[in-house]
């Protein structure tokens, strides 16, 4: 063990590897000093031999910095054995040492040091001199570090590399006066695994003891370092981490984003194809100039042209039955002649053969299985005009959108907001916006894009007027949430002259689509549309400043999901909706007289002044009642909206007519009517509404309603029916109405 306390060559000189006499292995105890000198002399090897002469007390200088261990302690014992000045420090404080308990490090068999560092034995603070400043001590250890190899090693503490100096190539420092004195020998039964690092922390334990609080502080700091050192891992593992899954993340989102693409340009491609094979089956739009306008007329397709020609010959057919039929008549007649007589008709004559009877026979049951074909062939003709109908209204509607969409400058699926939205395809086209199918990134979800655009030649009125449209119906709809009304998730602007509002998307169609779809529906699924918009409307009353929507129609109302019939609905578009603050009974003003659509608006929205109240939504619901099982409105069909102000239609809409057919129940009808109530102090209100009996249980059918289920037109089809051969999408022009 080698220990380098500075300014303590007396200590060094009893820490330095040095046979203990007490524990020599082969010294015999109970001998004479002079004697066990000797034989440790022999033990030790040269100069040790008594016979040798006596030599003077050597005073130290810089000769005995060649010399080895021996020979420093052979200087200090005389050969009488008088103990040197120095061997007499030494001794003494060894002995000294000894009665405190401590071994000499020569002790093999004693601890060693390092164990008494780690003991923290207070006796060795004795050792290194209590009264002393603790200066750092550094031990070198053989067995982590290499005896003697590091000298200088970088990282090494510089008090180690001192301290090698101290016991190796550094022994000629001429400075030192220990090394003046000692030669140190590094072998690893002096060494010791302890380190710099234990080294210190046994200095801060060597530390006067500390007082309690003291303690206590010294044990949170280290506790808060632990803790700081164990954040900063974690905090270091946990930004690599996050990094990892911010890459992973960004990878799945290209792969989205390309799944997506191929997915949409598969639809696309399709849609396109089905458009273009249906344009010469069904039809297409052609552009024609009129005036100083274009405007798109529809011309029908083949099937159209070959549906003219079925009825053609159907009614040829027809016409050849009845003349069939009128030769009948006519032979039955002339062969009856003037009242035949009872004897011959029992006898018959010979001008008057059984034969034309039997001819009349046969030719009546031609004529009746002629007629039971053609009136097959009329039903067959019905169904076909009915689907081809459809057919071409879906056609149509493609057209429009792929049309739109060829024009649109989302055509190509440019992202939107940093690229957390996807513009997938154009859903549909309204008067100042274009509603797209697209994929929020960050949602996870499909969402409706509503891009608004705003046209560079408004004048300034007209453009707040639209901003502060838009900007209510983001305010309003930003705070509703309810299963069927339609979320509002975000709004951003894309540039000047837009923003988008993102909405949630509904994979249906609209209700005014599917009823031109189907006409009509039956009362059962007409109730639950009506059930689901109350509900929604209920809501909008509870809240602390209710909302009128003003604009409820089947065009605002999506449906949820595909197919033949009507599942869940969602209301949209609160464009027009007014909040009610502090509104009386009389209800609030109405600012923005003349919007809205005028079917499905009360009277007192045509009057001077107007005040509304929420009862403006319950006549729009009866009126979609109404047209949702009849499949007209009840008010204004077929009529133009400038027709409507100018005839004043709703004004006059005092009594609501029901047709034959369908059949619906009375509650249904009793319910409308109540709805349709001419004056909006006696029309019931939205609560009032969502308790009605008809609402809160469906009416027992009677056995006639089962009987006859109700037909999808409401006039029964002719004979040979009107529209037969004359079908003609209405014209649609390129201004959008
Ligand atoms: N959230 C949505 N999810 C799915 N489709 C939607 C959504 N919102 C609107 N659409 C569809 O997008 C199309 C255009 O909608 P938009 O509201 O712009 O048209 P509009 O009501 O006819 O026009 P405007 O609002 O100018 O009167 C319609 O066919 C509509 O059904």
């Amino acid at each position: 063990m080698n220990t380098l306390v500075e300014g303590d060559e007396q200590l060094e000189t009893w820490n330095v590897t040095r046979p203990s006499k007490e524990t020599t292995p082969n010294a015999p105890k109970g001998l004479d000093p002079q004697k066990r000198e000797m034989l440790e002399a022999r033990f030790v090897g040269k100069n040790s031999s008594p016979l040798q002469p006596a030599m003077p007390p050597r005073k130290l200088d810089s000769d005995s910095k060649s010399l080895g261990l021996h020979e420093f302690s052979d200087n200090s014992v005389s050969q009488d054995g008088v103990l040197s000045p120095a061997g007499a420090v030494v001794d003494r404080k060894r002995r000294r040492l000894e009665m405190d308990g401590v071994k000499s490090p020569g002790n093999r068999s004693g601890r060693k040091i390092s164990e008494y560092f780690k003991s923290n034995n207070p006796q060795l603070d004795n050792v290194n001199g209590s009264s002393r400043k603790p200066e750092p001590v550094l031990v070198y250890s053989d067995s982590q570090d290499g005896a003697g190899a590091n000298n200088g090693r970088p990282g090494m503490h510089p008090q180690d590399s001192m301290f090698m100096r101290a016991g190796g190539s550094s022994a000629n420092d001429s400075n030192s006066s220990f090394h003046s004195n000692t030669s140190c020998t590094l072998d690893s039964s002096c060494q010791t695994v302890v380190t710099a690092g234990d080294l210190r922390r046994l200095e801060e334990s060597r530390m006067p003891p500390p007082s309690e609080s003291s303690q206590l502080v010294v044990e949170l700091r280290r506790t808060i370092e632990n803790l700081q050192n164990q954040y900063k891992q974690r905090e270091t593992e946990f930004t690599r981490e996050l990094e990892q899954e911010r890459h992973r993340y960004s990878e799945c989102q290209k792969e989205l984003k390309t799944l997506l693409l191929e997915k949409v340009e598969r639809f696309s491609k399709e849609s396109r194809e089905r458009c273009n094979n249906n344009k010469l089956r069904l039809g297409q739009y052609n552009t024609v100039r009129s005036g100083a306008h274009y405007q798109e007329d529809w011309v029908n397709g083949y099937a159209f042209r070959e549906h003219k020609q079925r009825v053609e010959r159907f009614k040829q057919n027809k016409e050849s039955l009845e003349n069939g039929q009128k030769l009948l008549r006519q032979k039955r007649k002339m062969m009856n002649g003037p009242t035949p007589k009872k004897e011959n008709k029992r006898a018959p004559t010979d001008a008057t053969p059984v034969i034309d009877q039997q001819e009349l026979h046969e030719m009546e049951e031609i004529l009746k299985i002629k007629a039971a074909a053609l009136k097959k062939e009329e039903l067959d003709i019905q169904t076909e005009i009915e689907k081809l109908q459809q057919e071409c209204q879906l056609h149509m509607r493609e057209s429009k959108r792929i049309q739109a969409e060829n024009n649109s400058r989302f055509k190509d699926n440019p992202t939107l907001k940093n690229g957390r939205y996807l513009l997938l395809h154009l859903i549909g086209k309204g008067g100042f916006s274009e509603v797209h199918k697209a994929y929020d990134f960050d949602g996870q979800r499909y969402v409706a894009c509503k891009v608004h655009q705003l046209a560079s030649e408004w004048k300034d009125e007209k453009r707040a007027n639209y901003l502060k449209h838009a900007v209510r119906e983001y305010d309003i709809q930003k705070s509703l949430n309810h299963p069927h009304i339609v979320s509002l998730y975000d709004v951003f602007e894309i540039d000047q002259m837009s923003f988008c509002t993102v909405l949630e998307f509904c994979d249906g169609n609209d209700l005014d689509f599917y009823l031109k779809q189907h006409k009509s529906v039956r009362e059962q699924e007409a109730r639950c549309i009506i059930m689901q918009i109350v509900s929604a409307l209920r809501y909008l009353n509870l809240k602390k400043n209710p909302v009128i929507h003003y604009d409820l129609k089947p065009g605002n109302i999506l449906l949820v999901g595909k197919g033949d019939f009507i599942g869940s609905l969602k209301i949209t578009d609160f464009g027009l909706s007014k909040i009610m603050e502090n509104s009386h009974d009389g209800g609030m003003e109405l600012t923005s007289q003349g919007a809205g659509t005028y079917w499905y608006l009360p009277p007192e929205c045509f009057t001077e002044s107007p005040k509304i109240s929420s009862k403006v939504d319950v006549w729009s619901i009866g009126v979609i009642f109404y047209q949702c099982l009849y499949g007209k409105k009840p008010f204004g069909n077929n009529m133009a909206q400038d027709a409507i102000l100018k005839f004043n239609t709703i004004l006059k809409a005092k009594e609501v007519e029901f047709p034959v057919s369908p059949k619906i129940s009375q509650e249904a009808k009793t319910f409308i009517r109540k709805c349709l109530s001419y004056r909006a102090d006696l029309r019931v209100d939205v609560l009032q509404l969502s308790e009605d009996p008809y609402l809160k249980q469906p009416p027992k059918r009677t056995k006639s309603e089962k009987m006859h289920p109700p037909v999808q037109q409401e006039a029964p089809p002719s004979p040979i029916p009107q529209s037969l051969g004359t079908f003609l999408p209405p014209v649609v022009t390129s201004s959008h109405s």
